[in-house]
C-alpha cells in the first residue's frame, strides 16, 4: 500500500467491531484517513473517538442525539448529521473502503447504498447478507463493488482462496467454537440468564452476536454468509466444533489437502486483512503460540441442543425469503430475552415458529426484504406476547 493514505468510513464505530477498526486505524495512522464516523446511540463515544480521529463527518443514527453531537462537535469543523437518512448519505460518500459494521438489519440500506455506488465494502455485518443475500450479491455483480470479508471465518476461507484459489474445492469447514454452553446440558440452557449467554469463551464482541455463538445461530447465518459470500452450495459447507477457536476455518480440496487460516481470536487481524487488502499490515495482536496451545481439538456440532443451526440450514435450503424471515424473527427473540423478556430455549423456537407461519416470498428489492422483515417482526412480537399471557 503505498501514496495516499486510503479514505474509511465506518458504519457502527462505537461497537465492538468499530472500535477494533479504529484501534487498527491509529496503529496505522500514516496509511488511513477517515471520512465519516456513524453510530447508533452512543453520542459519547462518537464524540470521543471523532475529537481523537478527526474524520469529515460524524453521524448519529438517533435524532435524539443530534443536539449533544453538534455541541460537543462545535468548533471541531467536522460535520455532523442524524437520523437514518443521513446513515445512508454517509454511506453513498466516495472512499476507498468502508466497514460495515453496523449490527442486525439495521445495517441494510447503508450498506446497500455503498455497494450501490461500487464501494469496497469490508464486510463484518452478516445479518445484510442473510437478510437479502440475493439482492447484495446482484448489487456487487452489477456495481463491481468489492466485498472483503471481516467475519473471522470468513476471511479465514476468503484468505485460503487468496493463497490457492478456488479451482478443485471440496468443501467449507466453517469452525465454530460452540459457544459458552458448549457442554451444558439442555435443561441447563434452558435457565441461561443473559450474564451467562453473553461470556463468550474466547471473544470479546456486542451482546447481540454473542447470544447467537451461545445459540449457535450465528454459526447459522455465518453458513448463509458462506453461501452467498463464495457461492458455495449448502451440502459443501460443513460446521466444525472447534472450541480454541484457533482454526478460523479451513477449506477441503479434491486431493485431501485441508488448507487453514490460524491465529489468535482477536478480530483486529481479519479487519487488517481486509482494510489493508491486498497488503498484509502488521497488528500488535498475540502471536500464536502453538506450544503453549498444547492441543486443537474438534467435535460435531449437536443440532438437538443448538436447533438453530437446523434451522438456519433449512432456511437456506427453502430460500424463497425464509433467510430474511429467519434473521428478523433471531433480531427480535435475542433482544426479548436480553430484555429478560423470553427464556434462553424459546429464541430458537420462536424463529422455528415465525418461519412456519409467515408465508415467504423471494425479495427482489430493498422494499420487498423490508416488508417480509417487518411481517417476520410483527409475527415474533406477537408471539412473544402469546408465551407472556
Ligand atoms: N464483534 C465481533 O467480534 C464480530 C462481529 N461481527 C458482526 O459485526 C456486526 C457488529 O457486531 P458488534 O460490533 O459485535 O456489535 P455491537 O453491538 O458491539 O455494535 C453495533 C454497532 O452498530 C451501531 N448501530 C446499532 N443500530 C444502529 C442503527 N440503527 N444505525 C446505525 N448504527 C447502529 C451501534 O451503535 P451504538 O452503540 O452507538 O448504538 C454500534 O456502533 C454484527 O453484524 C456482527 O454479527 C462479525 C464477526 C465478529
Ligand atoms: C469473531 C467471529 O467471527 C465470531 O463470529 C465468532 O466466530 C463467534 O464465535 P462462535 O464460533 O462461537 O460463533
Ligand atoms: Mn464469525
Amino acid at each position: 500500500m503505498s501514496g495516499a493514505k486510503r479514505r474509511v468510513t465506518i458504519l457502527g464505530s462505537t461497537g465492538s467491531v468499530g472500535q477494533s477498526t479504529l484501534d487498527v486505524i491509529r496503529y496505522h495512522g500514516d496509511r488511513f484517513a477517515l471520512e465519516a464516523l456513524v453510530a447508533g446511540k452512543n453520542v459519547d463515544a462518537l464524540i470521543r473517538d471523532a475529537r481523537a480521529f478527526q474524520p469529515r463527518l460524524a453521524v448519529i443514527a438517533d435524532d435524539a442525539g443530534y443536539a449533544a453531537l453538534r455541541d460537543g462537535l462545535a468548533g471541531t469543523g467536522i460535520e455532523v448529521a442524524a437520523g437514518d437518512a443521513a446513515v445512508v448519505a454517509a454511506a453513498e460518500r466516495p472512499v476507498d473502503i468502508l466497514m460495515a459494521a453496523i449490527v442486525g438489519a439495521a445495517g441494510l440500506a447503508s450498506t446497500l447504498a455503498a455497494l450501490e455506488r461500487g464501494t469496497s465494502v469490508a464486510f463484518a455485518n452478516k445479518e445484510v447478507l442473510v437478510s437479502a443475500g440475493d439482492l447484495v450479491m446482484q448489487t456487487v455483480a452489477r456495481t463491481g463493488a468489492r466485498l472483503l470479508p471481516v467475519d473471522s471465518e470468513h476471511n479465514a476461507i476468503f484468505q485460503v482462496f487468496e493463497t490457492e484459489g478456488r479451482a478443485a474445492i471440496e468443501k467449507i469447514l466453517l469452525t465454530a467454537s460452540g459457544g459458552p454452553f458448549r457442554t451444558w446440558t439442555a435443561a441447563a440452557m434452558a435457565a441461561a440468564t443473559p450474564a451467562q449467554a453473553v461470556a463468550h469463551p474466547n471473544w470479546s464482541m456486542g451482546a447481540k452476536i454473542s447470544v447467537d455463538s451461545a445459540t449457535m445461530m450465528n454459526k447459522g447465518l455465518e453458513l448463509i454468509e458462506a453461501h452467498y459470500l463464495f457461492a458455495m452450495p449448502e451440502p459443501q459447507i460443513e460446521v466444525l466444533i472447534h472450541p480454541q477457536s484457533v482454526v478460523h476455518s479451513a477449506v477441503v480440496y479434491c486431493d485431501g489437502s485441508v488448507l487453514a487460516q490460524l491465529g489468535s481470536p482477536d478480530m483486529r487481524t481479519p479487519i487488517a486483512y481486509a482494510l489493508g487488502w491486498p497488503e498484509r499490515l502488521a497488528v500488535p495482536v498475540a502471536k500464536l503460540d502453538l506450544v503453549a496451545l498444547g492441543g486443537l481439538t474438534f467435535e460435531a456440532p449437536d443440532e438437538t441442543r443448538f436447533p438453530a443451526l437446523r434451522l438456519a440450514r433449512q432456511a437456506l435450503r427453502a430460500g424463497a425469503g425464509a433467510p430474511t424471515l429467519l434473521n428478523a424473527a433471531n433480531e427480535v427473540a435475542v433482544a426479548a430475552f436480553l430484555a429478560n423478556r423470553l427464556p434462553f430455549a424459546a429464541i430458537a423456537e420462536l424463529v422455528a415458529r415465525v418461519l412456519e407461519t409467515v408465508p415467504g416470498q423471494v425479495p427482489d428489492s430493498l422494499d420487498a426484504v423490508l416488508a417480509l422483515d417487518a411481517a417476520a417482526r410483527r409475527a415474533a412480537e406477537g408471539l412473544i406476547r402469546q408465551m407472556a399471557a
